[in-house]
């Protein structure tokens, strides 16, 4: 579903993405985590099209993204603030996408607008910030698209809003077999939502695969202070803490846990995600260090 090699973009002198290589599988939900700044949303309007890459290759559905008006109806995109057209009505931004998109579904279309509970009278300017994102949704599954796209859609909704958005989103990939990709920074969106996680820092990938497996590979180890030198090899560690007797740390490693000398415990998505944020962050000379107490 994405195919990117040596993707790089660069804003003038800044650097938003660096020579990144992901492949993604189609029939996934892919959570795209990362602090502000990381470039994600950089890698979502290159993967619509609306950015051109600086050097690197993009694949989306097997092609150049926005390729051509045949592969712009493959992909739906709801932006950052589930932008609309204020001055129409919900019922307008319908009639406008069934003019703009060949494969349009009206009943569809219509369907969800009642399910949710919108008004078709209604100006999209005078909706609050769940009902804009909920016909935002609508207008982008309704082109029937393989792959939906969401940057941050539900940043500012209020918990419930948030969770009417994201079982609607999930329904729509149920109902339309589609891929997805999702940014956002709320870890427990990512959980409930996706299988698939990339977690992009300081312009790079720092991990990417499907959940399940990360959370296979890692573990969280609690060891007596100062002992996370008698690691095995094949253990990588990605963050550690230290209190006043013992030393935490999350590590990945195919060795099964009977073979780490320490307790080892499951890692949380959250433990997982904010060990590889805090590892991009650390002064370069810590980062890659296998064991022990270098790494922060
Ligand atoms: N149009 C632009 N011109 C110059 N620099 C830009 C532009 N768009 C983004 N950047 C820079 O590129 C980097 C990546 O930005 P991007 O918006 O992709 O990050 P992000 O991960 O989506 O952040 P956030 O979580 O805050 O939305 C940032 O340093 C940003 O300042």
């Amino acid at each position: 579903m994405l195919l990117a090699e040596g993707l790089t973009k660069r804003y003038g002198r800044r650097e938003a993405l660096s020579g990144v290589d992901l492949n993604v599988p189609a029939g996934r939900v892919v959570g795209l985590v990362g602090p502000n700044g990381a470039g994600k949303s950089t890698l979502l309007n290159l993967a619509c099209g609306l950015l051109e890459p600086t050097s690197g290759s993009l694949r989306v559905l097997g092609s150049r993204p926005a390729a051509s008006a045949a592969h712009l109806a493959r992909v739906g995109f709801v932006a950052q603030n589930t932008p609309v057209y204020p001055s129409f009505s919900v019922a307008d931004h319908l009639r406008l996408g069934a003019r703009l998109n060949p494969s349009w579904d009206q009943s569809l279309a219509e369907r969800r607008i009642t399910q949710v509970g919108l008004d078709p009278g209604q100006k999209a300017g005078r909706l609050s910030g769940g009902q804009r994102a909920q016909l935002a949704l609508t207008i982008a599954a309704a082109k029937r698209p393989e792959l939906l796209i969401f940057d941050e859609p539900a940043a500012a909704l209020d918990p419930l809003a948030r969770q009417g958005f994201l079982v609607s989103l999930l329904e729509f990939v149920a109902e339309l077999g589609a891929s997805a990709v999702l940014s956002s920074h709320l870890l427990g969106d990512i959980e409930q939502a996706c299988d698939h996680l990339i977690v992009l820092c300081e312009s790079r990938i720092q991990v990417a695969g499907e959940v399940r497996d990360l959370l296979a590979a890692h573990h969280r180890l609690v060891a007596p202070r100062g002992e996370l030198d008698r690691l095995p090899a094949g253990v990588e560690v990605i963050r550690t803490e230290h209190h006043a007797q013992s030393s935490n740390a999350v590590v990945r490693t195919g060795l099964p846990p009977s073979e780490i000398p320490f307790r080892a415990e499951p890692v949380t998505l959250e433990e997982l995600v904010l060990g590889y944020m805090s590892r991009a962050n650390a002064p370069v000379a810590e980062v890659g260090a296998v064991a022990g107490e270098g790494v922060r």
